[in-house]
């Protein structure tokens, strides 16, 4: 019998591998046209406390967007695994000085320093990772519920997630779980 877990854990790996091997010209144009839609955003130009995330896995490579929100004099955040409660994730300060280290996924993120922690309903925007979207902006993420449990509730705050993908990562239909959260809004090209 395919349970719900069993499909999401198929599409999760497709994805991922069709995100990985998309061809570089065809990478550079779509990633092209993301910076360009991000760029004439009207929420991300007003928005002062930028979460965002260092590409892996074949993602979108967002370091040319935070190079330019850097030249915006944006402060931007990135994620940070929680040292000791592996399901928890928290955002730090990334500046041109900020010293990076792999966490345990592989994933570039800034050395810890509690001082440098912004607290969640402090970002004005997030850019949400995604391994796979449907037209109703559902998504499919890396299987931890990293972003699930961070979003939940977010409409009550003034917090705005943009999803940030490939067009090649869309589905028609995700099956989604309770506590999946739809997004506002995909930039993909
Ligand atoms: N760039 C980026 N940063 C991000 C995320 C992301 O999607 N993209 N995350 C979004 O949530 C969080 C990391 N989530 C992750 C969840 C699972 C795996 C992963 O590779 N799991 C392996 C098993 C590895 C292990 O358990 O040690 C696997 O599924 O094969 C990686 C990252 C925080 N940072
Ligand atoms: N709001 C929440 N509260 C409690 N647990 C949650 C919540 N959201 C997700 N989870 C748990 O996280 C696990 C992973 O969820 P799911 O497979 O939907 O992650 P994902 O969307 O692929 O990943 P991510 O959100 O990290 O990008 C689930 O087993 C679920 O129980």
């Amino acid at each position: 019998m395919h349970t719900q877990s069993s499909v999401t854990k198929e599409i999760r790996s497709k994805v991922r591998n069709i995100r990985r091997e998309l061809p570089h010209e065809q990478r550079l144009k779509a990633e092209h046209g993301i910076y360009q839609q991000i760029k004439k955003h009207p929420k991300v130009s007003s928005a002062k406390h930028i979460a965002i995330f260092l590409s892996f896995d074949g993602e979108l490579n967002t370091k040319p967007i935070i190079e330019y929100f850097w030249q915006q004099k944006k402060s931007i955040f990135i994620p940070i695994i929680h040292p000791f409660n592996n399901d928890h994730m928290f955002f730090l300060r990334y500046d041109e000085q900020t010293e990076l280290t792999r966490n345990r996924f592989g994933i570039l993120q800034p050395k810890l320093d509690v001082r440098n922690i912004i607290p969640y309903k402090k970002l004005d925007i997030i850019f949400t990772p995604l391994v796979a979207f449907d037209e109703r902006n559902y998504r499919i993420g890396m299987g931890r519920g990293y972003y699930d449990r961070l979003l939940a509730g977010y409409q009550q705050t003034d917090i705005y997630p943009i999803g940030l993908a490939f067009t090649c990562q869309k589905i028609s239909y995700i099956p989604n779980q309770p506590w999946d959260v739809q997004l506002p809004e995909i930039i993909n090209a």
